[in-house]
């Protein structure tokens, strides 16, 4: 069979949630008082979106062949993202054969490293090379879990992120992920009212569902481990990203910190495997939670997740709804899957990606069979509805 070649790739811009998740309108509980590394400034404590979260808006990449097959693939990095597809990257895309995935890797990693590495740019990477998976799995016929090798179980379970594990609960999810309201500039009133509200949780749900706490890079080292050891009386299966992304050594500490049986996670803002490979060697956490839309796509996370299999870690990654799923049916090493709650009280299930997606499956009961994915490449499609914007063009 003559393997196609890319014609051309294209980069759009969406606005209003979708894959920029924090992109939501008043009242939505994933902007309500979250502690963030901003919360030191009393004037960006209450709204993430006061200090910027949802600048950048969605990055549609669009990878068509000679054959008139369209991939295509949604991430966070808006317009810049949108310049850098079109202006730098798209050049070692267009002419390449469907088949070319890893080389094309290496080239838009190498040739951007000066300027990139992680953040923006290699959100932009993983969007192209998720249209590229997508491409390859529509030409090829096959969803993207057959093209890397094959499910390993018949259904997926998740744990959901949100404000109301309870009603998780009775959702059929195995867990639930509360955010931390309150980081250290709220002293220690801030740290009473966090460990009240996981109480309140944990009195609603019982003592055998799982409750986590996301703490979005907001603490130190000294607060995260007060936080676990006042958590442990709760249950708290883990706490996750409490540090810095930057701060190895505070994990380190983090980790050896917590009381037994407590697990650290982080990893949703580390990319490539030489990120992962400090968080791993330096025995940072027990679970690794790469965002395939940000650590490099699922041609990364596939060395990723090798690595983390060495180390015995778990690779249970964030969010970003088909393009985890697709790997994560394909892991034993990711034994369950992030669902993150987008109904604006967290009281209903809605798709993670909506409403840019149309085909997005979710779970029903906290599980989704395979079966679910069997569609060719991602599954899903472009909602027409939703206004796209290309501003920049080669
Ligand atoms: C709820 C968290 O602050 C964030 O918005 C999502 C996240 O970190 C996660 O799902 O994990
Ligand atoms: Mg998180």
């Amino acid at each position: 069979m003559a393997i196609p070649t890319i014609k051309h790739v294209r980069a759009f811009v969406l606005r209003g949630g979708g894959a920029d998740y924090h992109d939501q309108g008043d009242g939505h509980w994933i902007d309500d008082h979250i502690a963030t590394p901003m919360s030191k400034y009393p004037e960006y404590r209450q709204s993430r979106r006061s200090f910027g979260i949802n600048v950048l808006g969605t990055l549609v990449v669009e990878v068509e062949d000679s054959e008139g097959n369209i991939g295509f693939a949604v991430t966070t990095g808006g317009e810049p993202a949108a310049y850098i597809v079109e202006k730098h990257l798209a050049r070692f895309v267009e002419g390449a054969k469907v088949t070319d995935i890893e080389r094309i890797w290496d080239q838009m990693y190498f040739s951007s490293q000066y300027y990139g590495r992680k953040g923006l740019v290699i959100n932009t990477i993983s969007g192209i090379d998720l249209a590229l998976w997508d491409l390859l799995g529509k030409v090829r016929k096959e969803p993207v879990h057959q093209l890397l090798g094959g499910a390993v179980r018949d259904e997926l379970q998740f744990y959901a992120t949100g404000a109301r594990p309870d009603l998780a609960q009775k959702m059929g999810f195995i867990g639930g992920k509360l955010p931390l309201h309150h980081g250290p500039a709220e002293g220690e009133e801030g740290l009473r009212k966090n460990l009240e509200a996981l109480a309140v949780m944990r009195e609603r749900v019982g003592k055998d569902f799982w409750l986590m706490l996301d703490c979005w890079m907001s603490l130190d080292l000294n607060y995260a481990t007060r936080l676990a050891q006042g958590a442990h009386e709760f249950g708290l299966k883990w706490i996750e990203e409490a540090l810095s992304p930057d701060d190895y050594w505070g994990y380190a500490a983090l980790k050896k910190a917590v009381p037994p049986g407590m697990l650290v996670t982080t990893g949703e803002h580390e990319a490539t495997r030489w990120g992962f490979r400090m968080l791993l060697e330096m025995g940072c956490c027990d679970i690794i939670q790469p965002d395939v839309g940000w650590c490099g796509g699922i041609t990364e996370l596939i060395k990723i997740s090798a690595l983390a299999d060495a180390h015995s870690a778990m690779v249970v990654p964030h969010g970003s709804s088909v393009y985890s799923y697709h790997f994560v049916a394909t892991r034993t090493n990711s034994p369950f899957a992030e669902f993150l709650m987008m109904a604006p009280k967290a009281d209903e299930v809605v798709p993670m990606f909506h409403p840019q997606l149309l085909g997005e499956p979710v779970p029903e009961n906290g599980r989704m069979r395979i079966s679910k994915l069997d569609q060719p490449g991602f599954g899903v499609t472009l909602n027409p509805e939703c206004q796209l914007h290309r501003p920049y063009q080669h």
